[in-house]
């Protein structure tokens, strides 16, 4: 292992600022220009949230074979199986995908004919496994992603606000005494800065003679419920390596890894410490954002100034710029909390105690945000909440995801509970038993939550008799605001068939491709006309559409029209404006979502008759009308498989809800708490509700 001697490794960072003033690779993207070892076979220890879509992806994108293990046999049984152990949207499809992939050299340039390609069936190659057998998966690999848990200490020492390393520390050591050829070790994980050192310790101290081990940082940025999207288009990856010979060589392996789909430009490499900290930084910062619109979300309650207007507005200077600055209930997950306790405690490590003011200062406007909300519910209902029913809409830690980590909705429903109120609780995706881990892990006592809380199948049940609905989650379904940008009803489903492009118009509002919500496809509720969805611009994204007449793949990909250019029809069915001379589309596997055979397809790919949300949708995109060319009737099957793919486990539809049907049910007077603002007021109001909203004026301050 190269480990340089202690001396030279505490003036790391002056060797870092000679590399780069030679003109060499460190913080700069010509770290793929380094010789380097082109990766095979990487094993991703730890399938969680992070390990399961990360892996996925990397199978999905490039040409390396991924295996997932994981000491928690339970969770990789979950991952074979149909039902996945965490919800993300597209993850599915792309695991199915995958896990039973065409071969890149079994399949067909996409000009050949469709016929060709039609009659040769494609070869099953199995990119992504998952697995039990760690020691196995990790004697296989060239490449090493350490992505196991880093929760908040629970014990000893810095208990409540230093990082556990048991299971970074646990990995490791399985990883020395494994290895007998060389690895690259990626550590994943987020981790306090310099944990890469005690990694290097760890790994020197134990590797077996002559093998050699290279550890990189390289942290990851997904925010869950858009995990693929993130995935698939990245902001940035960041690559910390020594700043020696062999550590830029292995930094170049895993940017050659990444560069295989992400362009060169993102890929960043660093030295290990500041890669550590600018993970635990970015949240840092993020969290903050959210903490200062909460603060104001306090102010404007009391001013008549309303919180969204305001963000608004501040969120239009460039130098702010929109994005985290929506007020709520406070954040929840897994990471901002863990991630600043942990700058917090490095801050006191350092005896930077008024850095560690700073930074806990976010987290302590994060918990008075919760309570606040509390108690401006109990100020509205009379002061008293003992023998009223409230219903709890939403109980993940955001939408489009199962996870319920440090969801404020824990919070809120256990100080219900302690006000002796009866509790009622929807969320589409979230399990039951996880609803009850979490509300007694808080500390809420067994067997009042019992008699005081419900776990319900419908939001309807949930609020059947309630004095208040809490919507704790912005979940679409559970909005009443009038845009195109919700899931419409199931009955409302049409497919989007054969795809006939009519025009092609340009969209483009800004010269910079963000890339970004590739995966989304916008459709209108009323399909029997003309239906439009949007394809990014970047060349070759696209579309995949599922025929539900034959159950066949379909590929759009995203051409630019030239002027004066006519519509053409290709073989599969799908027409459009050709900027190059027309591309056969080929038909791909049918039954499972696939990339392009030439390997273009970036990331779109949806079902017909699925609609989603056009928020963070890019700016630069092209505009393509689409017409249905089937009867409606076809679509039962295919409704019921997307249906089970993306309801596994409270097999309820996901329509939006009917907020008369609720106010019918209800007991007088009738309460909204909207802690997300995702509901129209007057429309409720209209219904005869009163409506309490954060960051808006209301009918009491709870300061
Ligand atoms: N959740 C996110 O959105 C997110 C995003 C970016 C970074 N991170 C960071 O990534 C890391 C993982 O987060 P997560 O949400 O995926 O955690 P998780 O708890 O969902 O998954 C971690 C998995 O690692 C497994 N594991 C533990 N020790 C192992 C070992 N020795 N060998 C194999 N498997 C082992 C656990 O059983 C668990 O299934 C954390 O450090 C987290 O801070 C999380
Ligand atoms: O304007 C906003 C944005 C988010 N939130 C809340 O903040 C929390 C976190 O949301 P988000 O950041 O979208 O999700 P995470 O999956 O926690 O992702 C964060 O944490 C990950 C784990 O480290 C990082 O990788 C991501 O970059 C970082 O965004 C959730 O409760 C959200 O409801 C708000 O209240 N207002």
């Amino acid at each position: 292992m190269e480990l340089p001697p202690d001396a030279a490794f505490a003036s790391a960072d002056s060797r870092v600022r000679s590399t780069a003033a030679a003109g060499r690779s460190i913080g700069s993207m010509g770290i793929v220009e380094i010789p380097h070892k082109t990766v095979q076979r990487i094993t991703c220890m730890g399938s969680g949230f992070v390990g399961g879509p990360t892996s996925a992806v990397i199978a999905y994108k490039s040409d390396v074979e991924v295996t997932v293990v994981d000491i928690n046999a339970d969770r990789i049984a979950a991952w074979k199986s149909e039902s996945l152990p965490i919800y993300e949207p597209g993850l599915k499809e792309i695991v199915q995908a995958v896990s039973a992939r065409v071969h890149p050299s079994q399949q067909h340039d996409s000009h050949e004919s469709n016929a060709a390609s039609d009659n040769v069936a494609p070869v099953p190659h199995v990119k992504l496994l998952f697995s039990t057998d760690v020691d196995q998966a990790i004697a296989d690999a060239d490449l090493i992603f350490v992505c196991v848990n880093t929760p908040t200490k629970a014990h000893g020492i810095g208990k409540g606000s230093a990082a556990d390393l048991d299971f970074v520390e646990a990995a490791t050591r399985t990883i020395a005494r494994v290895a007998t050829q060389d690895k690259i070790v990626v550590e994943k994980s987020t981790v306090p800065c310099r944990t890469a050192q005690s990694i290097r310790e760890i790994l020197a101290a134990n590797a077996h003679p002559g093998v050699r081990f290279d550890v990189l940082s390289n942290p990851e940025f997904l925010a869950e419920g858009t995990a693929i999207r993130d995935l698939l288009n990245p902001d940035r990856i960041i690559i910390g390596s020594m700043p020696t010979p062999a550590g830029c060589r292995a930094a170049a392996t895993l940017a050659g890894v990444y560069e295989q789909w992400v362009p060169r430009e993102r890929i960043i490499t660093m030295n290990l410490w500041s890669s550590e900290l600018s993970k635990l930084a970015a949240n840092a910062m993020l969290a903050q954002r959210i903490s200062s619109v909460n603060a104001l979300s306090a102010i404007c309650e009391a001013t008549g100034a309303d919180v969204d207007e305001v963000s608004y507005a501040c969120g239009l200077d460039s130098r702010i710029g929109p994005q985290m600055l929506k007020a709520g209930p406070g954040f929840g997950g897994s990471c901002f909390q863990k991630d600043i306790f942990n700058i917090v405690y490095l801050s006191e490590s350092l005896h930077l105690y008024e850095i560690a003011d700073y930074w806990r200062a976010v987290i302590n406007m994060n918990e008075h945000q919760k309570q606040r909300f509390t108690k401006r519910i109990i100020a509205c209902l009379y002061n008293n909440l003992a023998g009223k029913k409230l219903a709890v809409l939403g109980f993940a830690f955001k939408k489009n995801t199962s996870d319920t980590r440090e969801s404020p909705a824990i919070t809120l429903v256990s100080n219900f509970v302690g006000e002796r109120a009866q509790v009622a609780i929807y969320d589409p995706r979230v399990r039951e038993d996880q609803i009850w881990r979490e509300l007694i892990n808080n500390g809420s006592d067994a067997e009042m939550l019992k008699r005081k809380v419900s776990v319900c199948a419908t939001a309807y049940e949930a609020c059947v008799a309630a004095d208040a609905v809490v919507v704790m989650t912005e979940w679409d379904e559970f909005s009443n605001k009038s845009t195109s940008a919700v899931t419409v009803r199931k009955e409302e489903r049409k497919p989007l068939a054969t795809l006939n492009v009519n025009t092609c118009t340009s969209k483009s509002t800004s010269s910079q491709d963000t890339g970004h919500g590739a995966s989304r496809l916008l459709s209108s509720p009323k399909l029997d006309g003309a239906a439009s969805f949007w394809v990014p611009s970047r060349k070759g994204a696209g579309v995949v559409i599922k025929d539900p007449s034959n159950g066949q793949i379909k590929t759009f990909t995203s051409q630019r029209p030239s002027s004066g250019s006519s519509p053409s029809q290709s073989p599969g069915g799908v027409s459009a404006s050709p900027a190059s001379p027309p591309r056969r589309l080929p038909i791909l596997q049918s039954g499972s979502v696939n990339v392009a055979p030439d390997g273009s397809l970036d990331s779109l790919y949806q079902f017909p008759g699925e609609y989603l949300t056009s928020e963070g949708f890019p700016t630069d995109c092209e505009k393509v009308q689409a017409t249905s060319k089937l009867p409606p009737a076809a679509t039962s099957s295919i409704d019921a498989r997307l249906h089970a793919a993306e309801m596994p486990d409270k097999g309820a539809t996901p329509t939006r809800l009917d907020w008369a049907r609720i106010a019918s049910g209800m007991r007088k007077p009738m309460f909204v708490f909207d802690g997300r603002n995702i509901l129209d007021h007057s429309k409720l109001e209209a219904l005869g509700f009163r409506v309490e909203a954060i960051g808006k004026r209301g009918t009491v301050v709870s300061e």
